[in-house]
């Protein structure tokens, strides 16, 4: 279980949260503290007062991969190869271990076909899951996505949500506009002025915020209509 105590950071004011292991999704307007609340528990940002437990032991010290909404902001090497290796290279894995978990990862989101590619070449949507296979790579127990459905055809994003769940990963932590989404996940937060206003289950937290706009039907409702 992640546990959030006393956690003072920016807008974020939490006095404890906790968060099961399994998909969990945070929901909120813009500028709730929802990317706040994500480098909190990644160990990005240390709060100015809280603490955060993983499993009981702090975010620093855990395999935690974070990937953002901007692609161009998660890419360093101008290969693809070279990138989803890079995890492997930087932890000093062995050019064979790399080699192979590079392949297995790229294999399983289907990528195999993007590995001599160019990365500045890459559209955006590719971008990001170039940036999900680096991510993923070397099988981190919390994987952190900020809005990065933002470039994602539905059918890509449903068949990698689907491949994330075998893996190692324990904690799936991601914030999204995408109420569809979000409604897949085991637990929705939903935050507003940086507070939590509700937590649980997605039926439960849709049904305690039916006034805020956000739930499922009014994303497909609203949406619909304006596109
Ligand atoms: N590095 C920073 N320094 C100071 N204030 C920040 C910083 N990053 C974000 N903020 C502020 O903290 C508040 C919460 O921002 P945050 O990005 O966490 O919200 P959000 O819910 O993810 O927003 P959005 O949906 O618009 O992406 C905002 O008022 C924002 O301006």
């Amino acid at each position: 279980m992640i546990t959030l105590s006393q956690i003072n950071q920016r807008v974020v004011k939490i006095p404890t949260l906790s968060i099961d292991r399994g998909a969990t999704a945070v929901i909120g307007p813009n500028g709730s503290g929802k990317t706040t609340l994500l480098e909190v528990c990644a160990g990005l940002t240390t709060p100015t007062q809280g603490t955060v437990l993983i499993d009981g032991t702090p975010p620093r010290e855990m395999e935690v991969a974070w990937v953002s909404s901007s692609p161009d902001r998660n890419i360093l090497f101008s290969t693809v190869r070279d990138e989803v290796a890079s995890p492997c290279r930087f932890a000093g894995l062995s050019c064979q271990e790399t080699e192979s978990a590079v392949e297995q990862v790229c294999d399983r989101l289907g990528i195999v076909h993007l590995l001599d590619r160019l990365t500045r070449t890459l559209s955006g949507g590719e971008k990001g899951v170039v940036a999900l296979a680096t991510a993923l790579v070397k099988e981190p127990t919390v994987l952190i996505l900020d809005e990065f459905d933002a470039y994602l055809d539905h059918q890509t994003l449903a068949g990698i949500t689907r491949l994330i769940q075998p893996s190692s990963v324990r904690y799936l932590l991601f914030c999204t506009q995408n109420m569809a989404l979000a409604s897949a996940a085991d637990q929705v937060i939903f935050l507003k002025d940086g507070q939590v206003l509700a937590s649980g289950r997605p039926g439960a937290v849709f049904n305690q915020i039916r006034t805020e706009g956000f739930s499922p039907l009014f994303f497909w409702m609203e949406g619909g209509r304006c596109t």
